[in-house]
């Protein structure tokens, strides 16, 4: 296991005591051309454990989850992922000409793919809608099928990349709602890319801040979910996550 190895952060310990590892990622690098983005990430995702990831814009967050998803090759150090992959980004991404069933079935090697389609689209509150044609869901919908496409994986890692971003306050609300509902259920290791300080702290148990190509500062939020963001405990963890972002005013964003 990793012990011993160098590098080898306080975080990457705690996964090492309790689950397994989903993701193992050491001294990871990522230049373009002469820019680098990444410089030395280290990271630990344990199996069933919801992390959040927050960083400036530009900071190499999505950088990151593409390098995790296998979407892009790193220009050096370490990465495993153990299990299946599945990716949910900021726009829904569904093939306009393709059925929603048929966009969720996409690829998907199983006997009933159909069947396992229609599972995926029922967890997600969307049974009435797999017939449509993408363009006619609403933002929501079109996000649920999203998540849908990648939970009819099976995931043992899900990456979410802003998926919640573009849409308004109230559907992320349910979105919120329906993430943790699907997490609970299957359990898959989370990684939620974000720019909102809020949605991180009321969704998962680790809050990582990536800043000059690494990993910056890590928070963790032992509470019971659901949360609540005017929850007393979650007042100096923001504050701390709005430091660290280099946020002075109290609008919970970066
Ligand atoms: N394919 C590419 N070629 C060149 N530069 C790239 C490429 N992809 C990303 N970059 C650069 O890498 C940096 C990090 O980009 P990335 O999209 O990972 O940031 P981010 O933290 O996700 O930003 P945001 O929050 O704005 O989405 C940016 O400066 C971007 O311009």
């Amino acid at each position: 296991m990793a012990q011993g190895l160098p590098g080898v952060t306080a975080e990457a310990e705690r996964a090492d005591t309790g689950r397994p590892r989903v993701v193992r990622v050491r001294g990871l690098t990522k230049r373009f051309g002469e820019r680098t983005v990444l410089d030395g990430v280290d990271l630990d995702i344990a199996r069933g454990e919801f992390v959040a990831l927050l960083g400036r814009s530009g900071s190499g967050k999505s950088t990151l989850l593409r390098a995790l998803a296998g979407l892009d090759d790193a220009t050096g150090g370490e990465l495993s992922v153990d299990g299946t992959v599945a990716v949910a980004f900021q726009e829904p991404r569904l093939v306009p000409w393709k059925r929603v069933r048929a966009n969720v079935a996409l690829g998907l090697r199983v006997p009933d793919p159909r069947a396992a389609a229609d599972k995926a689209l029922a967890e997600v509150g969307l049974t009435e809608r797999g017939g449509a044609w993408p363009l006619t869901l609403s933002g929501g919908e079109a996000q649920r099928a999203s998540l849908a496409r990648a939970l009819v994986r099976e995931p043992d890692l899900l990456l979410l990349d802003e998926p919640f971003s573009a849409l308004d306050a109230l559907t992320r609300i349910t979105m919120h709602r329906l993430v943790l509902d699907l997490w609970e259920r299957h359990r898959p290791g989370i990684l939620l890319v974000t720019h909102d300080v809020d949605e991180a702290l009321l969704l998962a148990d680790r809050v990582l801040v990536l800043d000059g190509g690494r990993i910056a500062h890590e928070s963790r939020v032992d509470l019971d979910r659901p949360r609540h963001r005017d929850h007393p405990d979650l007042t100096a963890l923001r504050a701390a996550l709005l430091a660290q972002l280099g946020v002075t005013t109290d609008e919970g964003t970066a």
